[in-house]
């Protein structure tokens, strides 16, 4: 089957938001037209008649299969890209983990073999660079050319992941050089550390100390350190899975100057808080991830953030663990429990009902969940976005249907929802990828293998 027609529905696009019929071609988007003004002849018609017809979703910081705290996001690529078609999401992007002392493209190959023939949507990935050295900053501008433009760096995990000031500087300096963007978890990992062996020391071991240790000022005090960094490689920057308001500050001051400084928040801290970490019985586990979940006061400030532009991303952080069996490696000791959310199913939901709560618009809503994270990893148009040319991205989305959130009906494979309950306005109903139904009509017709690597350009919001 070639040709495909969408007809009747609501088109939103981060630009425009029209009544069109969509024509689709070998994976491609040829035409728009306005309702019953063309002919075309299609193999397959798709009624699209009170829905919405929007970008796939593209979310770029999932983890499938991280190694963390001595074991393994439960997710895999087919698990994961599975589930994340269900929610509308058609790409994903990854990070590969360079481990210390191998070079970034092994890391990058490791992961390359892992996605390999398991994905059900497309794939890109980003590189983690644990350990900048001579050899590792050498490698930056060939990725860069293979299409992975962007490395993230940790200022927090001292002894795993984490890079000082010195070669966050110089990675910096090799990305501004190269067109590359550093992608920085922004937490003062050093002090927090000191606060964790005290609150071990004093009996704090429940869930709840990890929000408390994870302090929102060594977020800002890492964001801003990052951003002055940053200002002297001469380099852009996006910070990842904001969550303080004072992180946000740091951003706005930063953009306000005219920097090319980007922040991404995450669902987790739009919607749930320090009460869910404080949840008894060890149930707060299941909301352990860095940055922490903050008090409930913060949230204002992220959403004033993304409908001011101080925040242009929405991403999930996807990075599930089961509760049992994982997040219990760290009952007695928090700072045992795996860090990470499971949400890659969930984001295109929660953000519409961020449009329903009159969070945000619809056009924003698909700014930030599928344009704008498109545009920032050198992937639009060719995603991101419903316009000839374009890859046949489309997900059919039923504004009035109601679901109740819950693992008993979600498809990532991990034992819990954070979002347990929660009743949401919208549903994916129908999913294409490269003008292939994935998602027919609450049916999963995809299979592992059919999504592809998408090499990357260069962030589109420079030069
Ligand atoms: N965020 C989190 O808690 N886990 C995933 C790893 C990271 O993004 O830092
Ligand atoms: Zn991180
Ligand atoms: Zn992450």
């Amino acid at each position: 089957m070639t040709r495909t027609l969408i007809t009747g529905g609501l088109v939103i696009t981060a630009a425009d938001e029209l009544h069109a019929d969509v024509l689709i071609e070998h994976g491609r988007v040829v035409a728009l037209a306005a309702p019953e003004t063309q002919e075309w002849t299609a193999d397959r018609v798709i009624d699209a008649s009170q829905k919405y017809v929007i970008p796939g979703g593209v979310d770029a910081h999932t983890h499938m299969e991280l190694p963390f705290g001595g074991t393994f996001a439960s997710d895999t690529f087919e698990t994961g890209t599975r589930a994340a078609a269900w929610g509308g999401t058609t790409t994903i992007v990854d990070f590969a983990v360079q481990v210390k002392g191998e070079s970034l493209h092994a890391g990058l190959n490791a992961w390359m073999e892992k996605a390999d023939g398991n994905c059900a949507i497309d794939y890109a990935f980003h590189v983690i660079m644990s350990d900048v050295n001579e050899t590792t900053l050498r490698e930056m501008p060939k990725l860069i050319e293979h299409g992975v433009s962007s490395f993230k760096l940790f200022m927090a995990y001292p002894g795993v992941f984490f890079s000082d000031d010195g070669q966050i500087l110089r990675a910096m300096q090799v990305a501004g050089d190269a067109g590359g963007l550093i992608m920085m978890h922004a937490e003062n990992g050093i002090a927090i550390d000191v606060l964790v062996e005290q609150a071990l020391a004093r009996g704090e071991t429940d869930p709840r100390y990890h929000g408390e240790v994870r302090k929102a000022l060594l977020e800002a005090e890492a964001t801003h350190r990052a951003i002055q960094l940053a200002r002297v490689a001469g380099a852009p920057l996006y910070v990842v899975h904001v969550s303080a308001q004072e992180a946000v500050a740091e951003l706005a001051a930063a953009r306000d100057m005219g920097l090319p400084v980007f922040g991404e928040t995450c669902p987790q801290y739009l919607f749930l808080s320090t009460d869910n970490l404080a949840e008894p019985d060890f149930e707060g586990a299941k909301y352990v991830c860095s940055t922490p979940l903050r008090p409930k006061e913060h949230q204002a400030a992220l959403w004033r953030g993304l409908r001011t532009n101080d925040l242009q991303v929405v991403s999930t952080d996807h990075c599930p663990f089961c509760f049992v069996g994982q997040k219990d490696l760290g009952r007695g000791d928090f700072s045992k429990i795996p860090n990470g959310l499971p949400g890659v199913e969930n984001r295109m939901d929660l953000l519409h009902q961020a449009v329903v709560d009159g969070h945000i618009s619809r056009r924003r809503w698909i700014e930030i969940a599928c344009a704008t994270p498109a545009r920032m990893f050198g992937l639009y148009p060719q995603k991101g976005t419903i316009a000839p040319g374009a890859d046949a991205d489309v997900v059919i989305y039923d504004p009035h249907a109601t679901q109740t959130l819950s693992a008993e009906t979600h498809h990532m494979n991990v034992d819990y929802s954070a979002y347990e309950g929660k009743t949401v306005t919208g549903q994916v109903e129908t999913v294409l990828s490269r003008g292939e139904v994935v998602i027919d009509q609450r049916k999963y017709v995809g299979h592992a293998g059919r999504g592809v690597f998408v090499p990357r350009g260069l962030c589109q919001y420079l030069g």
